[in-house]
């Protein structure tokens, strides 16, 4: 069967695939199309074997956890991201490339939810409060030096949404913080203490982020991402 979401092949452009399970996986895709990118939304291995690159999409990563595993593909992606494969995970996919979850939820047998991993990482889940403390803000962001030029004269920030997200609670060597939040800049409920809390890392091939670039129209967390699949960045 053809797969509807999947753009047709188009010169050397790389093979984008978004893990399409739960949560707002067609923001990415469009995202990616929108730079021109090949996508393919992913449901099977044999999607998954084709992608040069993964995108872990929002929404909730208990879900995407059970899904991935029942439709087999959990174990899939974790070789792939120890052969390298770059993944970009945003939100709930940042959660799923964490190593280590400081709150996991338990399923009803007592057993925590799992990741893919990757990330030497803690995250803490919707650690800046509920849904109704969602807010925005712009941020500096690091690595989109590419784009610097193009609105005036530096990097200009990234508009950044965050829907109960986590942040980054502790980062191993080799964990390249890209953003984080100032206590001032986050909801009232969320400033425990006065730490600026990470928002934005990466790791070698990996890159996550606490917020949705894909909802707000800015399109350079996910260039950043294509690059890093095309070896430039
Ligand atoms: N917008 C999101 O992806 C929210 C993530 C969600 N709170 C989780 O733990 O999976």
């Amino acid at each position: 069967m053809q797969n509807p979401l999947s753009t047709a092949p188009s010169g050397d452009s790389p093979l984008v695939g978004v893990l399409a399970l739960q949560g707002d996986f067609r923001e990415h895709l469009h995202s990616a199309q929108t730079l021109g990118a090949r996508t393919v939304a992913v449901r099977r291995p044999s999607e998954l074997a084709a992608v040069d690159g993964l995108i872990i999409p929002g929404g909730e990563s208990t879900a995407i956890d059970k899904l991935a595993r029942s439709f087999e593909l959990a174990d899939p992606i974790r070789e792939r991201i120890a052969a390298g494969m770059p993944v970009y995970g945003s939100c709930a996919g940042m959660i799923l490339l964490a190593d280590r979850i400081q709150d996991p939820t338990l399923d009803l047998s007592g057993h925590p939810q799992e990741t893919f991993g990757g990330i030497d990482m803690t995250v803490r889940r919707n650690a800046f409060g509920r849904q109704r403390e969602s807010f925005e803000l712009d941020l500096d962001f690091g690595g989109l030096e590419f784009s610097a030029g193009r609105d005036g004269d530096g990097v200009a920030p990234v508009h950044a949404v965050f829907i109960r997200g986590p942040w980054v609670e502790s980062i191993g060597d080799g964990v390249e913080v890209l953003a984080q939040l100032e206590p001032a800049e986050m909801p009232a409920a969320a400033t425990v203490d006065s730490r600026a809390r990470i928002v934005a890392v990466r790791s070698g091939n990996l890159l996550a982020t606490s917020f949705h670039p894909e909802v707000t129209g800015e399109l350079r967390v996910h260039e950043l991402f294509i690059r890093m699949i095309k070896g430039e960045a």
